[in-house]
């Protein structure tokens, strides 16, 4: 990536595709939390093209396999046209979610962006759950838990193929880190798949240092890479403010560890933040952590001068 490019901040107000309401208050808590400034005080630029509009929440029970599909559909399309926009405008796109339905629409934008620059990706999943359900499998036909899934080809056509024929990503870019919690079906189409899972027992045994230095092993200076970052991926102690909270989750050093090393590479360039849902928080501290946590994704460092 160029020297600094624009940010472009893209808010999609949707719980949609999740198990909760509240996901669709996450854009604007993190602004009340001072994304945009602190990502200033990095010497960014950046530009705050507002929220995107879509279709509200009916609160439908699923209909065949998917809750919400046609609404799911129309809200993946507008994200996947505006981080696609933003790209081609050289510009750094940073979704702000909503829920994790949303990465369809943000990483087939980049993976289409990439195709056409013929650039590698690396996608980095920071998450708790490893969001690999199909219809035939989910606990729930929430669509937060498929769009994995669907960015690997398995999934309805609509989203499968939003940015050109599927799969949009092979799995062999993605590298999931934090997972702890998966559904037992969908852990066989893990294994089928062959993801590249940095799980916590991983952490616990080996430590965020070197699940991260492998994580990004094979990334250089013609690598995009992409962080989706699900908030509930933190500790809840840490965290509070998600739909899904999983125990045992990384803690606030280990969070900034995993950050600092993406930095390093210099190679960030697009990221979504999905899941910080307010209605779950206890005085915005989860956007708060999670701001601060995108400081140093951006580079904020103690010592080291950029
Ligand atoms: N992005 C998320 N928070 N996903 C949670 C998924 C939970 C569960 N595995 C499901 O499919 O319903
Ligand atoms: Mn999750
Ligand atoms: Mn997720």
């Amino acid at each position: 990536m160029s020297a600094s490019p624009v940010i472009h901040l893209i808010g999609a107000p949707t719980d949609i595709g999740a198990a909760d309401r509240g996901a669709s208050m996450g854009p604007e808590a993190l602004r009340v939390a001072g994304i945009d400034r602190a990502l200033r005080a990095q010497g960014l630029t950046v530009l705050d093209t507002g929220n995107l509009i879509g279709p509200h929440n009916p609160w439908q029970p699923p209909a065949c396999g998917y809750r919400h599909l046609p609404e799911v559909i129309a809200w993946n399309t507008a994200v996947h046209q505006a981080v696609g926009d933003a790209l081609r405008a050289q510009a750094l796109p940073i979704l702000l979610g909503g829920d994790h339905c949303l990465a369809i629409g943000s990483l087939s934008a980049v993976a289409q962006h990439c195709r056409a620059q013929g650039r590698k990706l690396r996608v980095l999943w920071l998450d708790a759950h490893a969001d690999f359900n199909t219809h035939t499998v989910t606990p729930t036909g929430n669509l937060h838990g498929m769009p994995v899934a669907c960015l690997c080809g398995k999934g309805p056509q609509a989203l499968t193929t939003l940015g050109g024929p599927a799969p949009q990503l092979q799995p062999s870019c993605i590298r999931q880190i934090g997972i702890r919690s998966v559904d037992a079906e969908e852990k066989r189409l893990v294994h089928q798949a062959g993801l590249d899972v940095f799980d916590m027992r991983y952490i616990d045994e080996y430590g965020m240092r070197d699940a991260m230095r492998r994580a990004l092993e094979g990334v250089d200076a013609d690598t995009h890479l992409h962080v989706s970052f699900d908030v509930d991926f933190l500790d809840p102690d840490i965290a509070p403010g998600v739909g899904t909270t999983v125990p045992g989750g990384p803690t606030y050093r280990e969070a900034q560890l995993c950050m600092e090393m993406i930095a390093d590479t210099g190679l960030l360039a697009s990221l979504d933040v999905v899941e910080l849902n307010p209605a779950f928080d206890e005085r915005n501290r989860t956007a708060e952590v999670a701001v601060d946590l995108i400081e140093s994704l951006f580079g904020k460092s103690t010592l080291m001068r950029r």
